[in-house]
């Protein structure tokens, strides 16, 4: 059950488009992720596939049939949203069952498909309960053995986690996907959540200012960012952005400081270079400052230390759990690991590593992604 969007768009009123030329395909039995910030779109896309709005632009096909205009119930799929959306005056079993009651099944196919899906949920000593007598993360999964009863292969999901504490959101994460694998299930699942999209998807989507940033893997959007917005929206801590420009020894000097040995032929001009936090280094006493430390947050671990350059640009960089820094020390920071190109309009160019360049702006990152 493969899902095409081609060229989708939409406008709630004339003349504003909140998505336009969305674009992707979404092979049968991938877990597809929709990220990106608040009011982004993510919820408009996952609607307009559902059917529960119309799409304004563009076509949509569901197992190479053409979809966009065909009513909810004719699509093939199933929807779990962040609120469950469970009968509170329905016991689970009858929870789960009431879709295909609704769609006159006959009785026992309805108690076949409502046993299994309960016990797949791992639901079983919880049959009889009403919704209200049950944790967070055990309505979740009667929303989901709802979704898996139907015995439709497309499920959409609307930030299905959001609602549940740090350490159940992380167990249903595992228990989601596996579940997913296993039942050879296409899911579309929206998170404004990085982490989420990045430890579940197959293949990730960014959404921002109304239109795709990137297409990926989790590794290549992470590893391969098409601009600065994906760069710095995925990581914790975040990618260093550090304006930069060409000097007169043709390397780049990032915020007036750091230098990057870069091939020769770069054009003169602005650029942004990112440098993930563990990419920069400490050097040590005796090197000349460039920086001065403006917090020091313990990690456990390591200390994530947030400086300031002598131009003011700030940066974050991580140093050992027992090296003692105090609000105000001078650093003096060089790039020890990968460095992202990107113009002035934050589109990446490439990437230079131990002074080896790799990779250019000719790689497509729009372009739908096959398995
Ligand atoms: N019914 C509506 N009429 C007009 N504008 C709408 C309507 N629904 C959403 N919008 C606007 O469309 C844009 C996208 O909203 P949407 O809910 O899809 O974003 P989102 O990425 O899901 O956000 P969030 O993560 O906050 O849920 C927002 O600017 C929102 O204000």
């Amino acid at each position: 059950m493969a899902i095409e969007l081609n060229a989708l768009g939409k406008e709630y009123t004339p003349g504003n488009w909140v998505l336009e030329n969305v674009s992707a395909h979404i092979n049968s039995g991938e877990f597809f992720a929709i990220v990106g910030p608040s009011g982004c779109g993510k919820s408009t896309l996952l609607r307009m596939i559902a059917g529960l709005i119309p799409i304004s632009a563009g076509e949509l096909k569901i197992d190479d049939q053409v979809a966009t205009d065909l009513p909810p119930k004719d699509r093939k799929l199933t929807m779990v949203f962040q609120s469950y959306a469970l009968f509170p005056f329905l016991s689970v079993t009858d929870n789960v069952a009431f879709g295909l009651k609704a769609r006159k099944f006959p009785a026992a196919e309805i108690k076949e498909r409502v046993d299994r899906a309960i016990d797949l949920v791992n639901l079983n000593e919880f049959k009889d309960r009403k919704p209200r007598d049950l944790s967070g993360g055990q309505r979740q999964r009667v929303a989901l053995a709802r979704a898996i009863a139907s015995d439709v292969k497309i499920c959409l999901m609307d930030e299905p986690l959001s609602n549940l504490d740090a350490q159940l959101r992380i167990k249903m994460r595992t228990e989601l996907r596996n579940l997913q694998r296993e039942l050879g299930l296409t899911v579309i699942y929206v998170t404004h959540d990085q982490v989420e999209a990045m430890t579940m998807a197959d293949h990730i989507m960014v959404l921002h200012n109304h239109a795709i940033q990137q297409i990926g893997t989790p590794l290549e959007i992470y590893n391969q960012p098409a601009n600065t917005f994906v760069a710095s929206f995925f990581g914790t801590p975040r990618m260093n952005l550090l304006p930069a420009r060409v000097d007169a020894d043709r390397e780049l000097l990032l915020a007036n400081a750091l230098k990057l040995a870069v091939p020769r032929d770069l054009p003169v001009a602005d650029y942004v270079v990112g440098l993930r936090p563990n990419a920069l280094q400490l050097l040590p006493a005796g090197n000349p400052a460039n920086a001065q430390v403006r917090t020091v947050e313990y990690l456990g671990s390591e200390i994530l230390l947030e400086a300031e350059m002598a131009d003011g640009t700030p940066i974050e960089l991580m140093a050992a759990a027992d090296e003692n820094y105090q609000v105000g020390d001078s650093l003096s920071v060089g790039i020890a690991g990968r460095a992202y190109v990107f113009d002035h309009a934050g589109q990446a160019q490439f990437m230079v590593e131990g002074g080896v360049r790799h990779g250019g702006n000719d790689v497509d990152t729009k372009t739908a992604v096959h398995a």
